[in-house]
């Protein structure tokens, strides 16, 4: 059973499309054989889990992650977020009311506070917690035990975290973009799930569009349906993908209108750098936040720009996508 516990977390139409074992569960290949040992040995041993941490961008797959874990160890998850625990007592509540066993899954681990993050610290590791109780002269400290949990913490920014707290994960794994052929393979699962015919060169070019992220790939998927069930296709062709996603301003390589605005911005603006992420967020009325932790990781990992210790580069490749001469002076 799945508990969300922030009634900001929507389940969407996404979770009809989750995998729920480590089998159906595409790619991270590396993170998913290591985590089947971690899970069959913790289960030989009739222990819970040592808690884990998984960083990298968003939409690859983390949440999902968590609740394979939580599924292939048979045990219950509940899911909340770092900045929806404003208290400790929010925290304790949480912990308190966990079985031997569960899962807590908290996303955006890196933006809990620092009072009810030192909570987290004996949590972990003792699987107990000090609560002070009474008021003025008669403070007391009391120790509460808590059941054995495994901690799932996700983030975007493991960099962000603070060192008491990193340490205290026993497995730190790097989820990394999927390849056009895993995506490919998400594609082809979630045109069985919604029970859509889509090509296969369909299937390829979504892929390649997909900025390496099954989440963006399963957006568009939808969309590009919209455009082939109003137009009355018996099957998803590829020029029909083609034809929605350049009408959805998502370019060959899944470019956004973000990212033509953020590079077009460094070239024009900052002759093709180097330039700052505050300065070129402020230039095109971003936030510099989303531009480094959405934007610019997939930008840099295909080449377009480059970051150095001077600021962001525009690299040759990103003048050849977007037809500009360089300029060299
Ligand atoms: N390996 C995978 N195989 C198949 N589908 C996947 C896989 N990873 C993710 N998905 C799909 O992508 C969607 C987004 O994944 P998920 O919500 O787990 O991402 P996330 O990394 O937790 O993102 P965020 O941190 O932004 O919440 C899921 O609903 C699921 O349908």
């Amino acid at each position: 059973m799945n508990e969300v516990l922030d009634p900001e977390i929507v389940e969407d139409d996404e979770s009809s499309l989750r995998p729920s074992d480590f089998d159906e569960y595409i790619g991270q290949t590396n993170l998913k054989e290591n985590l089947k040992v971690f899970v069959g040995a913790a289960k030989l041993r009739d222990e819970s889990l040592d808690h884990v941490l998984l960083y990298g961008p968003p939409g690859l797959g983390k949440t999902t992650m968590s609740m394979i874990i939580a599924h292939e160890m048979g045990t219950h998850i509940k899911i909340t977020t770092g900045p929806s625990i404003e208290k400790t007592g929010d925290l304790v509540a949480i912990l308190t009311a966990l079985e031997p066993g569960d899962v807590l899954f908290i996303d955006e681990i890196h933006r809990l506070n620092k009072v009810v993050e030192e909570i987290l610290y004996p949590a972990m590791e003792d699987f107990c917690i000090d609560v002070v109780i009474g008021k003025e002269a008669s403070t007391r400290s009391v120790r509460i035990d808590l059941p054995p949990f495994t901690l799932v913490g996700a983030t975007t920014r493991a960099g962000d975290l603070s060192a008491p707290l990193r340490d205290r994960f026993g497995i730190v794994s790097k989820l990394e973009y999927y390849s056009e052929e895993e995506l490919t393979q998400i594609i082809d699962r979630t045109s069985r799930v919604y029970n859509i015919v889509m090509d296969d060169d369909a299937k390829g070019e979504l892929a390649r569009r997909s900025r390496g992220t099954p989440r963006i790939a399963n957006r568009l998927f939808r969309r590009v349906r919209d455009f082939s069930q109003f137009y009355g296709d018996a099957t998803i062709t590829r020029d029909r993908t083609i034809e929605a996603l350049e009408r959805l301003k998502v370019d060959n390589l899944g470019l956004d209108d973000v990212d033509h605005k953020y590079l077009l911005g460094i070239i024009h603006r900052f002759k093709g750098g180097p330039v700052g992420l505050e300065a070129i967020a402020a230039s095109i009325g971003e936030e510099p936040q989303t531009l480094e932790d959405v934007n610019e990781p997939y930008l840099l990992q295909i080449g377009l720009i480059k970051r150095t210790p001077r600021g962001r580069i525009a690299t040759a490749e990103a003048y050849r996508h977007l037809n500009i001469e360089q300029d060299y002076e």
